[in-house]
């Protein structure tokens, strides 16, 4: 029952617009996943209704067991913690320690515990030294991590990431990578919805691509990214090193640097 599931779950927006139509996915806590799509395939629309945000209009979502269709979207929105794209559409406070103790406080947690947990993530983030500053003073990718900390405050069951890598450096990103290996070890779920294929490749056993509403495959990162089918369905391209190797005939099937140069001596050794 630890898991999140999608159950033939379709959604539709006022206007009538079938953004989602018939997905099957389930997401255990621990795991991580990454979901991968051209725009307008249906990802966000798809997390939204993980996080009871979005309510189906067919089918059912369950989250370790509650039916979405039976909860708030506040009691829901507290198991599985939804990270917005963009920082500026979540933060509200003046301080980013307010900012990070806003939903922990809200819970009525004892101000010791606030505190605690307020230190806790932003020493994961490495962000404690922006803790008395104004968020809209701080370069907008730290901004980003504080929205992460934020949500980590509350200890959800699960983290929707919307495109974390947006704008990051590789400092950045090597933050982003040692925080989903500690959620992994404190048996966080991790859905990421991303844009970054040397990300996805670098740090999710497990891709979903969608394309058209619909969820085309689900399954080993390396299986997702050798399959030129799913790529040009989902509008995707393979990681940059992939594409080099794959272009001068060393395989469809190499995420990373590291794979490149052990293929590449293999095939050329004498
Ligand atoms: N509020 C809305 N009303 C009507 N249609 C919407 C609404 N929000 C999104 N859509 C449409 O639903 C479809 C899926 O949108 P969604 O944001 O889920 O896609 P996405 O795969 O996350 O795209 P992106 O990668 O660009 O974020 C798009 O065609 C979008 O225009």
């Amino acid at each position: 029952m630890n898991q999140i599931e999608l159950r033939n779950a379709s959604f539709q927006y006022p206007n009538g617009f079938l953004a989602n139509d018939d997905l099957n996915l389930i997401v255990k806590r621990g795991e991580r996943v990454a979901i991968v799509g051209q725009n307008g395939a249906g990802k966000t629309t798809a997390v939204k209704m993980m996080n009871g945000l979005h309510k189906p209009c067919k089918g059912d979502v369950l989250v370790e067991g509650r039916n979405t269709k039976d909860y708030t979207t506040a009691q829901i929105a507290r198991q599985v913690g939804y990270v917005f794209q963009n920082p500026d559409d979540q933060i509200f406070n003046q301080t980013v320690y307010a900012e990070i103790a806003y939903m922990p406080k809200y819970y009525k947690m004892a101000e010791k515990e606030v505190d605690k947990r307020v230190k806790e993530v932003a020493e994961l983030l490495e962000i404690e030294t922006y803790l008395k500053m104004n968020p809209f003073e701080i370069p907008y990718v730290t901004r980003k991590f504080v929205t992460i900390a934020a949500i980590l405050a509350t200890k959800p069951q699960y983290i929707i990431l919307d495109e974390p890598t947006a704008g990051q450096d590789l400092t950045g990103i090597k933050v982003l990578t040692r925080v989903l290996e500690e959620l992994e070890k404190i048996e966080i779920g991790v859905v990421t919805i991303t844009h970054d294929m040397e990300f996805a490749a670098n740090n999710f056993e497990r891709v979903v691509a969608m394309a058209n509403k619909k969820i085309i495959k689900d399954g080993n990162v390396r299986d997702i990214f050798s399959d030129d089918d799913i790529l040009r369905q989902s509008k995707i391209k393979r990681p940059g090193i992939g594409q080099i190797a794959d272009s001068i005939g060393l395989g469809k099937d190499i995420l990373n640097a590291r794979e490149f140069v052990k293929r590449y001596k293999e095939v050329t050794a004498p």
